[in-house]
């Protein structure tokens, strides 16, 4: 027999017999043709001339006459057995007539051990194999069925360790995966042949006490024993694993009803057992046929209970038990015309390999972690945020979306979801802000409010209106109108006319300006005005612990950091800036000389104005005015126009001054913010090249398979120093080269 063949192996067993006809039943040499010769009419008188007789040759797999059980189990059930083992299903049936030796051949005798049939030999077989395949761990569970008039019995309930019979009975069922089994049969572990032996005597009792109580006979019923085998490998941490089923069937006598010449119960057993033959026959029919593609299995409990045991991928064996008397040669030739049709059935072994829920649930969590870690490492390299933002990270952020907002930033370079949602939650905040608060940036707002603080400490006074008749000048109001800064904010709030344009809110009323006539003829307060110190360093300092976002290493701070900028990557735009303020302060001080010019042109109209007014009252307000010794007469009248004249025209320099300090003003502002941002941008780049640093580390550590502590500290150390060194100074060299202009237009 062939075990993972393409066919169903058919065996044919003689019972042992003193009357054994061999005119009727021929074996040849080959030990697998069975010649059957039979009687054209049986009834008639025995005819001497062979020609009288019909013949029928059945070749099978194996003929079997007078062999022990040793030699039987090794030629039809070994191979099964041992296929069963490796993963594939395997189904050993014996089929004939009631007493020809099926269940001699399955079970054997339980009272001789050299008669003991192949279920015996089957268990002894696995559990030998168990012992020997150290490199797998097997499980091994019993069930046995019986089948009696369509009914399903377990014939393991009795024991104590079976579960509860389910209240609708036991069901053949089909699920994806698990193939067919029998829902509510029970299933035995068995960790030895002789567990595994009780439970088929105790099933084998089983049916005889039930036969006995129901009075019915159990050669009338087919059983099935099954052995469940389950195997996982020891070696490999593996999540597959094999099972099979083997199935030792012991069917029914297959004697026809009208033979048996029964009636009453026995009839009706006669009548179940030929129908679940008879499909067993049309279903072998079927598989047998390639062009049909149904398969019948569910007529019968049977048939559906066997469906994945006929064919398919098991390994399917048949042994047709017969007798060798010539009054059994009917049941006999339709017994082996059974077998013959069996030979046709293909069958295509598979292992059935499964893989474990829990064992797949472990693979992917691992694979989901692997996974995770990649992508860790992944977006270190890419220096993108990892999976929480860092308040570090998110300062940047912020840092980055004001900028972008103040029109400093051209646009956010994208590097992961997270950083897009930190963006957006961003221009949320952004949207959402009160009106006051909008057009500060982190650097602004420390920046400018460190300068109005500084500006109130030298007691600068502002540009004001013209409303209630008189105007100051003051150079907040120019820092005010040319940036977004906070005091500009507030200011408007407070003061909504200051929120207007620079011309608007110049000395030159709006009137004035705007149609050309003559100016009021206000006094310009002009306080003293404080020389803006330079004040980068304090600026910087007051906005590193706001942001502490970046320290390009834990010992130096970073205004330290900012003034190495200065001198270093940051040098041009430095000394732009510088040389932007000292214009600056030179215009401021000629508005500052201007104002003064202009203040006492309007002190000495004021006086006339004043003395002129006087003598209107003395007069009593009538007639001419007459100058008197004391007095200014038409030569003073003349100094006044002249004085109104001069007024205009300083009070125009002013204004043209006054201008000028402005865009001054705006120039030293954006060289500041610009030099705040290079200097932004190198600590960011500088940032990243730690983050290097450490990705390196991980790698490092990675790819020597090695824990840190088991790293030469000083040696890593020291190499990752020098690597960040190199790091940085590359960096900063591509700060440096960038190109600045000059100067920066006018927003
Ligand atoms: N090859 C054999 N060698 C010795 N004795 C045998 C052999 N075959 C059958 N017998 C004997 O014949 C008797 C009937 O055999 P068995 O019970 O196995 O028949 P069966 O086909 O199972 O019948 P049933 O359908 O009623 O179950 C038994 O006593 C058994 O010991």
């Amino acid at each position: 027999m062939k075990a993972h063949s393409g066919e169903v192996g058919v065996f044919v067993r003689i019972r042992p017999t003193a009357n054994f006809s061999p005119d009727l039943i021929e074996c040849l040499p080959d030990g697998q043709t069975v010649n059957v010769h039979q009687r054209k009419d049986p009834k008639k008188p025995q005819d001497t001339k062979r020609d009288q007789l019909v013949y029928w040759s059945f070749r099978l797999d194996g003929v079997l006459r007078d062999v022990s059980q040793e030699e039987v189990y090794a030629r039809v059930c070994q191979r099964v057995v041992l296929g069963a083992l490796d993963g594939y299903n395997g189904t050993l049936m014996c089929f004939g007539q009631t007493g020809a030796g099926k269940t001699y051949t399955m079970t054997g005798s339980t009272e001789s051990y050299k008669q003991r049939g192949v279920i015996p030999r089957a268990l002894q077989e696995v559990f030998r194999e168990v012992e020997k395949r150290t490199a797998h761990f097997f499980s091994v569970h019993l069930s046995y069925l019986e089948i009696y008039n369509e009914t399903l019995v377990d014939l393991l309930s009795s024991l104590q360790s079976s579960p509860r019979s389910s209240p609708r009975g036991m069901v053949v069922t089909e699920e994806p995966g698990r193939g067919v089994f029998i829902r509510g049969l029970s299933l035995h572990p068995v960790h030895s042949e002789e567990e595994a032996l009780n439970l088929l005597f105790e099933g084998g009792l089983n049916q005889m006490i039930g036969s006995h109580a129901l009075n019915r006979n159990s050669s009338r019923s087919h059983s099935i024993f099954t052995l469940h085998i389950e195997s996982r490998s020891r070696t490999l941490c593996d999540d597959k694993y094999v099972t099979s089923k083997l199935n030792l069937v012991d069917l029914a006598g297959s004697e026809r009803v009208g033979k048996t010449g029964s009636a009453g119960q026995i009839f009706k057993e006669a009548m179940y057992i030929n129908k679940s033959l008879s499909f067993l026959e049309q279903a072998i029919l079927a598989l047998a046929d390639r062009r049909r593609d149904h398969v019948p299995f569910r007529q019968t409990k049977l048939t559906h209970a066997l469906k994945d045991s006929l064919g398919g991928n098991c390994n399917t064996v048949l042994v047709a038990n017969i007798y060798g008397e010539a009054a059994q040669i009917e049941e006999t030739l339709s017994t082996l015309r059974f077998a013959s049709r069996m030979k046709c059935v293909r069958t295509n072994p598979a292992v059935n390999e499964c893989s474990s829920p829990e064992a797949q649930i472990k693979k992917l969590k691992k694979e989901v972690k692997m996974l995770k870690e990649e992508l860790s490492i992944c977006n270190k390299l890419a220096n993108r945020p990892s999976s929480m933002l860092s308040e570090a990270q998110l300062a940047e952020i912020n840092s980055q979306v004001q900028r972008y907002l103040a029109g400093t930033l051209e646009e956010i370079s994208i590097v992961s979801i997270r950083q897009v949602q930190a963006v957006f939650a961003q221009f949320k905040l952004a949207v959402h802000r009160k009106p006051e608060e909008k057009g500060k940036s982190p650097i602004s707002q420390t920046y400018n409010s460190e300068k109005d603080q500084s500006a109130k400490t030298a007691g600068t006074k502002e540009w004001g209106s013209v409303e209630d008749g008189s105007f100051e000048a003051s150079t907040a109001s120019q820092k005010n109108t040319q940036r977004p800064s906070s005091a500009k904010t507030k200011k408007s709030k407070d003061k909504p006319s200051q929120s207007k344009r620079p011309e608007e809110a110049s000395p030159v009323s709006r009137k004035g300006s705007e149609s050309g006539s003559e100016p009021k003829l206000n006094s310009v307060q002009m306080a003293e005005e404080s020389l803006e110190p330079d004040t980068e360093s304090a600026d910087t300092q007051s906005q590193a612990p706001a942001n502490e976002p970046f320290h390009l290493d834990s010992t130096r701070p970073k205004a330290e950091a900012f003034e190495d900028f200065k001198v270093g990557p940051g040098s041009k735009i430095n000394s732009i800036l510088k040389e932007n303020k000292s214009v600056l302060l030179e215009r401021r001080s000629l508005l500052r000389q201007i104002s003064e010019e202009v203040n006492a042109v309007k002190r000495e109209i004021d006086r006339f104005t004043a003395s002129m007014q006087q003598q209107r009252e003395t007069r009593g307000g009538e007639g001419q005015y007459v100058a008197t010794e004391e007095e200014p007469g038409p030569t003073s009248l003349m100094q006044l126009k002249e004085l109104k004249v001069l007024y205009r025209q300083r009070y125009q320099v002013l204004r043209e001054i006054k201008a000028e300090v402005n865009y001054c003003q705006h120039l030293v502002d954006q060289c500041r913010m610009r030099l705040l941002t290079e200097f932004e941008n190198w600590c960011e780049q500088s940032f990243l090249v730690s983050e290097d640093v450490t990705t390196d580390k991980v790698l490092e550590h990675g790819k020597d398979n090695q824990r840190p502590s088991e790293l030469d500290p000083n040696s890593f150390h020291s190499f990752c120093n020098a690597r960040c060194r190199m790091l940085k100074l590359r960096n900063t060299r591509a700060v440096s080269s960038t190109p600045l202009q000059r100067r920066l237009p006018p927003s």
